[in-house]
């Protein structure tokens, strides 16, 4: 008796979510038709030799950060974000769909991230490095470009930094990933017989005491990405990988043990790069490349006008300069808009102290 009454309790709730999924459905189609309408706008105001801009990162960032603010629950402000940001991807790809650059191969965690922060109507074009991620975002053969910055275990990325001393490049955004490894194996694996682990050097660092008390003397072998660690398990039945979600969908792999790097908010940020620049959102960032005499308290002169003006320094890291005249390079991002009439005033300021300054862009913050 019992069980026909939630039958028929399920049947009329089913009823229910098929009448909604029709609601919701016309609503995505008119969205999605607003959105064709706006392209049209935007096609319709252009000038001579003008081209059009479909993307625009700083109308995204409202757009989400306002689902967040009004959603009422039961799910969760990221997960409606989320889903939001998928419609806004699928609305942009009838508008235009966007090629972006990442470091590859596919199943990477840049390829995470530049689906976390463009959803999946992008298309995604994995390169071998991150100079040809550059490279390519220079030569106009992409949009976009998605890099990494830096770890909260490991630190700066060096060849990105690098890569913005030797290309012009705008950064219209930024993007943080929460990293999980996992270690995976095949379905021919011989789990109690595993002698050698694959991982990108980065991934095993950052899985260094767990693999130091639960494989102490399994051969641990840095290779050039966790995708490929993945795709070499495949074929090697005494083998596992140490990876992140996409590699072992990617791939058909079993996660032996979940969750295993040493800090449990071990996050990579990511920039996206392009040549597009963002206009102010009022919560932005901007990052800068400054060089400064080889003189006592360069430092210290470089900080005294963002500390005087209350200015917000989210990270400062220093590389070896490229020419004689770049003796030093600081890499400096703080809160705010080069537009901003405060921050204005601190970049005239320090380009008067500094050997060379440049504004790689000001974006919004990451929203997700
Ligand atoms: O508002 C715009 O300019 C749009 O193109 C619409 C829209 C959206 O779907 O909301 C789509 C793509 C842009 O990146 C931002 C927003």
């Amino acid at each position: 008796m019992t069980d026909v009454i939630s039958e028929q309790e399920l049947q009329a709730l089913r009823v229910r979510i098929d009448n909604l999924d029709e609601r919701i459905l016309e609503l995505i189609s008119d969205r999605a038709r607003c959105a064709e309408e706006v392209a049209r706008v935007k096609m319709k105001e252009l000038k001579e030799g003008e081209s059009p801009v479909f993307y625009r990162p700083e109308r995204e960032a409202q757009v989400l950060k306002r689902v967040m603010a009004r959603n009422q629950g039961p799910l969760g402000n990221e997960e409606m974000a989320r889903l939001f940001r998928e419609i806004m991807s699928s609305c942009l790809a009838l508008e235009n769909p966007l090629k972006v650059a990442y470091l590859g191969p596919e199943g990477t965690f840049s390829q995470a991230a530049a689906m976390k922060h463009f959803g999946h109507a992008v298309i995604s074009v994995p390169m071998a490095a991150i100079d040809e991620v550059f490279r390519e975002v220079a030569a106009g053969a992409v949009n976009f470009g998605v890099v990494p910055v830096e770890n909260s275990t490991e630190g700066a990325i060096n060849h990105t930094l690098d890569s913005f001393l030797e290309h012009d490049m705008v950064i219209c955004g930024e993007v943080e990933l929460r990293i999980h490894h996992h270690l995976l194996v095949g379905e021919t694996t011989k789990t109690d017989k595993i002698t050698r682990i694959y991982s990108h050097a980065q991934s095993l660092a950052q899985c260094r005491k767990w693999l130091d008390a639960h494989y102490p003397n399994v051969e641990r072998v840095a290779v050039s990405s966790n995708a490929d660690a993945a795709k070499r398990v495949k074929s090697e039945w005494n083998s596992a990988a140490i990876a992140g979600d996409m590699a072992a969908n990617l791939y058909g792999l079993t996660k032996l043990a979940e969750k295993i790097e040493d800090r449990p908010d071990n996050s990579t940020r990511f920039l996206i790069i392009g040549s597009q620049e963002v206009p102010p959102t009022g919560d932005d960032k901007t990052s800068i490349i400054v060089s400064m005499r080889n003189k006592p308290g360069a430092l210290h002169e470089l900080l005294v006008p963002f500390h005087n003006n209350g200015i917000d320094l989210t990270r400062i890291e220093t590389r070896p300069s490229r020419s004689g005249k770049w003796t030093y390079v600081f890499f400096i991002d703080f809160v705010g808009h080069h537009r901003d009439p405060l921050i204005k005033d601190v970049l005239e300021k320090l380009a008067q102290e500094a050997v060379a300054l440049k504004v790689l862009g000001s974006y919004p913050k990451a929203v997700l």
